[in-house]
């Protein structure tokens, strides 16, 4: 998919101005409250109309000021996924799903209803009325209604900010899916960098009604790392733990990582931040942390007042942080042999 955006609009006291190319399966829109992310994705599904510019979808203009064209929003193909699902309540969860499809034009028609069940695992709930659904079926079936309008772009909305952290998850995987099986492309809003991250390759950073950056999601991630009150977070995707002095072992790198947490599930997603990695010049000689790894620092680069130190661990990498005086102690250097002195309860499960 090919997005060229390159609009301008003004709300009075606000005005907003986007000018960029995205491309790929899963670009984010990441930016503080009230920086006009809500009003790029309104005037890329029309639902806001440019005060000029242009919306070109993978060569086919929505919107061009000097053509005078307007596509109108139900022919854009253009779907949106909100924080609140917004589900008819008199309509079955199986009439809420075909209202979106009976729109869409039959020659677009190439995602069916069961393909759809089958991917958001909503089949048992066809025959509900929707008052009765929990948040995350009310949001499976708002997805699923949206993406049987067969667009060939979807909008998300902070589709995850109504959700508790556990139910969060879940929806990012659903998501994912039904991007992967059914080839949609994505626009993810959300101010969240955790769930940018999971959600997206390449981000767009808007500050005050403009574009200020457009990057890879990971390097955004790292520059935030000194301001961010949590750090920077490793994600780890880690898998077939054993338990061993009644922590959890799993197979990382060339060795292994002791972890409180976790259930053993297979596929299990792990966090932890920069900020609670120990790094030491010298093997200890007896220490608490469970986890001594010996790694390699491979980059060092400025984050706020902080210096954040990329590891390689036996083949998989981490990034820690420590104060100018600790990398200066430490004699910081890409090639420097280091330990990084980890807790087993240092390790926070997302998934
Ligand atoms: N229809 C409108 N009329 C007047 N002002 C508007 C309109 N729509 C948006 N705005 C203003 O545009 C600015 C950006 O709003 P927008 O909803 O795009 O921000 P946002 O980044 O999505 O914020 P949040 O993360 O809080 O949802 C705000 O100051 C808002 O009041």
């Amino acid at each position: 998919m090919e997005l060229r955006v390159d609009v301008q609009k003004n709300f009075g006291s606000f005005s907003f101005a986007a000018n960029f190319t995205a491309s790929g399966v899963s670009t984010g829109v990441f930016g503080p409250s009230g920086s006009g992310k809500s009003t790029l994705v309104k005037l890329i599904a029309g639902l806001h109309k440019p005060d000029s510019g242009v919306i070109i979808i993978d060569g086919e203009t929505l919107f061009d000021s000097s053509r005078r064209q307007n596509i109108p929003v139900e022919e854009r193909r253009v779907g949106m996924v909100f924080q609140h699902p917004n589900l008819f309540p008199h309509l079955n969860v199986k009439r809420n799903l075909l209202y979106g499809y009976r729109r869409c034009p039959s020659q677009h028609r190439r995602i069916t209803l069961s393909d759809l069940v089958d991917v958001l695992e909503i089949g048992h709930l066809l025959d509900r009325g929707v008052n009765n659904l929990s948040g995350g079926e009310k949001q499976r079936v708002s997805i699923g209604r949206t993406v049987l309008s067969n667009p060939r772009l979807l909008l998300m909305d902070e589709p995850l900010s109504a959700l508790d952290d556990n139910l969060k998850y879940q929806i990012i995987t659903y998501l994912k899916n039904v991007s992967k099986r059914f080839g949609i492309p994505y626009l993810f809003i959300s101010h969240s960098l955790k769930e940018m991250r999971l959600m997206s390759d390449q981000v767009l950073v808007v500050e005050d009604g403009r574009i200020a950056d457009q990057m890879p999601t990971e390097q955004l991630a790292l520059s935030r790392m000194g301001q961010s009150l949590t750090g920077y977070i490793n994600i780890l995707k880690l898998k077939d733990p054993r338990l061993r002095d009644e922590l959890h072992a799993y197979p990382w790198g060339d060795g292994e990582l002791l972890i409180v947490a976790g259930e053993g599930q297979p596929g299990t997603l792990f966090e932890l931040s920069s900020r609670d990695i120990i790094l030491l010049r010298r093997f200890p000689h007896a220490i608490s942390a469970r986890n001594l790894l010996k790694c390699t620092v491979v980059d060092a680069f400025p984050s706020g007042h902080r210096i954040g130190v990329k590891l390689d661990c036996g083949g998989e990498h981490l990034v820690a942080e420590v104060t100018l005086p600790a990398a200066r102690e430490l004699e910081i250097e890409t090639g420097r042999e280091l330990y990084a002195a980890i807790k087993a309860s240092a390790f926070r499960q997302i998934m």
